[in-house]
């Protein structure tokens, strides 16, 4: 149970709500065991009466009375600080899962990207969502019913000895079976509703999958297909929830059978010591009864409890599991960097470390700062990881990258990250208006820098073409914008950032050569002082370039201008002219 140490900081940090929370429910149980007490002498009291040992009714009638009212008084006492006590620990239950769902999502962010190639999404969100709940179980109901049902032991089951030992001890054996079978059967009813979720879970990925791909499945005419496959796994679902199902119809009947075992042990024992005369009142015998029943709940709770924690230990060691992992990528430093965008990478070689591929090979080449450098080459020859690398989003093992002349490694990794605006090739969009879409680039740009972004864009126009222009939302419920418009705005996100160096991976290429040709005279404006670096299968986005180079296969095999690599001749001449013949057609 060591994993679940790693709360001790929360149970510290929520030290109040739970202390006051466990003073509460120790008040709460106190008051609710006044019951059973009066309820034996009132039964005393109508015992006497019967026997002839009270003539007054009167005397009776006001015993009973008292005591009714004190009953009532006590069950509103207990009731209210039962409401208290779970405000106190149920709400420091949820504090805690607030903050370690905080935490998990913040090592998250913090984690290099290998950590995301290696682990599932479903996985993931499994562990902030299903296993961070599992835990909260155990730092909430687990620690409430534990206490209650300590307390309840403490203070019934000796005072039930001091009454009357052989019935207590008979009315308590069957107990320890009750809770031994709850943990039992809580045990399968966890191992069952795990298959379920992961059943489920199986399900709504497919369900998703579906539903994003629908064209797809509508074009290639294949939604019977799909149809069948919903079919099976949802009978699979219905097969595993039927099996939960069965486990779960035992748990009250269990209940209920072990408590009239108690019932009837208490009436038949007693009732027998109430003849032979060892007990001299019924009065015991009921406030017997009104025990175990009281104590049946708290003892089927040590069973489930049990279950809660083992789940809640597993939950936490998955979850520390990615608290514990190290980021690959760190930053080395806080100094703030004046980054000037001077890019030189000397003899860099890269493998990714998953697929074993090596992306760059011995690759060199240099930027001077404010200049453009072009990279073209085949698709898979390396042009992106030269941009993932710029950025560190991986370290290289061989060679070194310098910005300024001072290697990448050892600049503030923020600073650096701040410093570029990076263009993806997938133009990545979130549910939200296109406004703060491009605003993701500068939080606090005003409405005229994002225009101004969108236009040296090229894309102003067609968003105010939309009814509702910049606050037009995009995404699952919004409006889905064409590739070349995605592009666009993922471009003008790039360009209010304002950085130093500016990184496009071929984010030009969904757009018609006149807008290309638009959206590079307006950056060669905007990036007069900025280092720009344009990845690209055409030779129109690149032409104009201050150098250009070639990649094949993860090597530099020509590297000039324009001029210099038609002069020379060879790929980047055969693809000019072979591009040339194309747009004259
Ligand atoms: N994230 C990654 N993990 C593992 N291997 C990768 C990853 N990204 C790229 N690769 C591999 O590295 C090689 C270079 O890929 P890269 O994306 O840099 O090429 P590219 O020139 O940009 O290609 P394209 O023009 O198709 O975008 C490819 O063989 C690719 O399969």
């Amino acid at each position: 149970m060591k994993e679940l140490q790693h709360l001790n900081k929360y149970f510290l940090k929520y030290k109040w709500y739970l202390i006051i929370g466990i003073f509460i429910t120790i008040l709460a149980r106190v008051f609710s065991l006044v019951t059973p007490r009066l309820i034996r002498e009132s039964t005393n009291a109508i015992e006497k009466y019967v026997n002839g040992e009270i003539l007054e009714e009167s005397v009776v009638r006001s015993e009973l009375i008292t005591n009714i009212l004190l009953i009532l008084g006590a069950t509103l006492v207990a009731a209210f600080f039962t409401f208290l006590m779970r405000q106190a620990i149920i709400v420091a239950s949820r504090h805690i899962e607030y903050d370690l769902k905080n935490e998990v999502y913040r090592k998250y962010q913090d984690l290099s990207l290998n950590f995301y190639k290696n682990n599932r999404t479903g996985d993931l969100m499994n562990r902030i969502s299903e296993d961070v709940s599992k835990v909260r179980m155990y730092a909430g109901p687990a620690i409430m019913y534990s206490v209650q049902t300590g307390i309840l032991f403490i203070v019934v089951i000796p005072y039930m000895f001091t009454q009357a030992p052989e019935l207590a001890l008979y009315t308590i054996a069957p107990l320890p079976i009750l809770s031994f079978a709850i943990y039992k059967l809580s045990v399968a009813i966890n191992q069952r509703s795990t298959i379920v979720q992961q059943y489920l879970s199986k399900l709504n990925t497919f369900t998703q999958e579906s539903f994003s791909g629908i064209s797809v499945i509508k074009s290639y005419g294949l939604e019977t297909q799909i149809n069948t496959s919903f079919v099976e796994l949802s009978n699979e679902n219905k097969e595993k929830n039927i099996d939960l199902v069965k486990v779960q119809a035992f748990f009250f009947p269990l209940m209920v059978l072990l408590i009239g075992a108690s019932n009837v042990l208490v009436i038949y024992i007693g009732g027998r010591k109430f003849i032979t005369g060892e007990i001299d009142n019924l009065g015991i015998i009921v406030e017997f009864l009104l025990y175990v029943n009281m104590l049946t709940w708290p003892v089927a709770t040590v069973g489930w409890v049990t279950s809660i924690v083992q789940q809640a230990a597993a939950s936490q060691k998955r979850i520390n599991e990615f608290l514990q992992e190290e980021p690959q990528i760190t930053n080395p430093n806080n100094s703030s960097e004046d980054v000037q965008g001077a890019i030189a990478f000397k003899n860099v070689t890269f493998t990714y470390e998953d697929t074993n591929i090596t992306a760059l090979k011995d690759v060199s080449f240099e930027v001077e700062s404010g200049e453009t450098l072009a990279i073209i080459g085949k698709t898979g020859s390396g042009k992106s990881t030269i941009l993932e690398l710029i950025g560190r989003l991986y370290d290289v093992e061989k060679g070194e990258i310098s910005i300024d002349g001072k290697p990448i490694e050892s600049m503030n990794l923020e600073e650096l990250r701040k410093s570029i605006g990076y263009v993806p090739q997938d133009a990545f969009l979130f549910s939200d208006s296109i406004k703060s879409n491009i605003k993701f680039g500068k939080k606090d740009a005003t409405d005229e820098e994002v225009f101004e972004a969108a236009k040296n864009a090229a894309v102003h126009r067609n968003i105010i073409g939309f009814s509702k222009g910049y606050d037009t939302v995009l995404g699952e419920r919004g409006i889905t914008l064409s590739g070349g418009q995605k592009q666009r705005v993922s471009i003008a996100r790039a360009i209010i950032h304002d950085p130093k160096i500016l990184l496009f991976d071929d984010c030009l290429s969904a757009v018609d050569t006149e807008t290309e040709e638009e959206i590079l005279a307006n950056l060669h404006k905007i990036s007069q002082n900025k280092t720009t670096i344009i990845v690209s299968h055409r030779i129109s986005s690149a032409k104009n370039a201050d150098k250009i180079i070639i990649l094949e296969e993860g090597k530099v095999i020509q590297s000039g201008s324009h001029q210099d690599l038609i002069n020379a001749g060879g790929y980047y001449k055969e693809l000019w002219l072979k591009q040339r013949d194309e747009k004259e057609m």
